[in-house]
């Protein structure tokens, strides 16, 4: 567990939601072949995975914030854990000053409808079977958000918020293309009035031209709205475009967080450059991430000290035996990275 301050940027007014040192380890345990073997003396063992190590980070009201980082490095188990898809094995999420996992009843509930999820593929998140209008409405009849006689208004006024011709709310997904599907997602999100969304590779499906369209609805809804986002992508250019702060993340902890301009004029962490540097500036709008040299390790079996130090061109010895904190080293600026205290 790194030494992570609570916050990482300057304190401000309470955060819209607070994560304290979040962790989430996913256990996979010996399916019945492998105990076979271990009474043969193979000597396996349940394997850990720890998907999320001590993050900790706080979000302000109507910030947007990037998530950023190589496949399989927690981005997505931390929007789960922050959506309450799953809970932290250990640290809080804290939602408008509340620890999340203790409040219970109404106040629960509110919270969880609160903060929603925006998935990648609208296809598989949206149940074939029910017609849009159910998809959208149902879940704020069961909350008593709207009544039974209204849901149709209801969900008319929410299918033009997202852009959506509301005549279209008889008809099943299949019967729509995969941007519309987006915006179904979106709509039945926003049914329950939420205040926070994770978005989590929303845009990754879709075509160039049509991903322009709905990132503008997402920037139109936060003005409307006063949305907040967590905004989770592989592509850099879409980052740099929407966030106001961008969280890079590397083997389940945080590397680095900087206000956005900050972070792509002068990256400090030397993954966060690997991720930059060889990305020519004019590119960096089309470009996904480039290949950062070295294989990703295996987050069972992580690298000691800064888990980046076996792919690190600077790593020094300290690099292996000692995690780095994470620490902020300009106004709102924060790295985990020994070179920051000097040679
Ligand atoms: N439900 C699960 N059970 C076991 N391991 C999991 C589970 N979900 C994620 N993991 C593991 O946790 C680690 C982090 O995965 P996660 O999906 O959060 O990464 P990611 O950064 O979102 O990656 P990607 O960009 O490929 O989606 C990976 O090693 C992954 O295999």
């Amino acid at each position: 567990m790194s030494a992570a301050p609570d916050r990482s940027e300057p304190a401000a007014a309470t955060p819209i939601l607070e994560l304290r040192h979040v962790s989430k380890r996913f256990v996979k345990r010996l399916d019945a072949a492998a105990k076979i073997a271990n009474l043969l003396g193979a000597g396996l063992r349940d394997e850990v995975v720890q998907a999320v190590d001590d993050v900790s980070l706080a979000v302000a009201d109507g910030e947007v914030v990037g998530l950023v980082g190589e496949s399989g490095c927690g981005k997505s188990t931390l929007g789960r854990v922050v959506a309450g898809v799953h809970p932290a094995t250990s640290g809080t999420v804290h939602f408008r000053g509340r620890e999340v996992s203790a409040l219970k009843g109404p106040a629960a509930r509110d919270a969880a409808l609160k903060i929603q999820m925006i998935f990648q593929d609208p296809m598989s998140s949206l149940n074939p079977r029910l017609r849009v209008r159910d998809i959208v409405g149902e879940a704020a009849v069961v909350h008593g958000l709207v009544g039974a006689k209204e849901v149709d208004d209801y969900v008319a006024e929410t299918l033009q918020r997202v852009g959506l011709d509301p005549t279209y709310m008889r008809r099943y997904p299949h019967q729509f293309s995969g941007g519309q599907r987006q915006r179904i997602g979106i709509a039945r999100a926003l049914a329950v009035q939420p205040e926070f969304l994770v978005c989590d590779e929303s845009v990754a499906a879709l075509d160039v031209s049509i991903q322009a369209q709905v990132l503008n609805l997402f920037m139109r809804l936060r003005e409307e709205l006063s949305l907040t986002y967590l905004f989770i992508s592989h592509d850099l250019g879409v980052v740099e475009h929407l966030s106001d702060r961008v969280v890079i993340m590397y083997l389940g902890r945080v590397v680095e967080t900087a206000p956005t301009e900050a972070l792509f004029d002068a990256p400090n962490h030397p993954y966060t450059r690997a991720l930059l540097d060889e990305i020519p500036r004019l590119e960096a709008r089309k470009r996904r991430f480039v290949p950062v040299k070295g294989e990703i390790p295996s987050p069972i079996d992580p690298p000691t000290g800064c888990h980046f130090h076996p792919r690190c061109p600077h790593a020094t010895a300290r690099c292996a035996a000692e995690q780095p904190a994470l620490r902020e080293i300009a106004p709102g600026r924060w790295s985990a990275c020994h070179l920051n205290d000097g040679p």
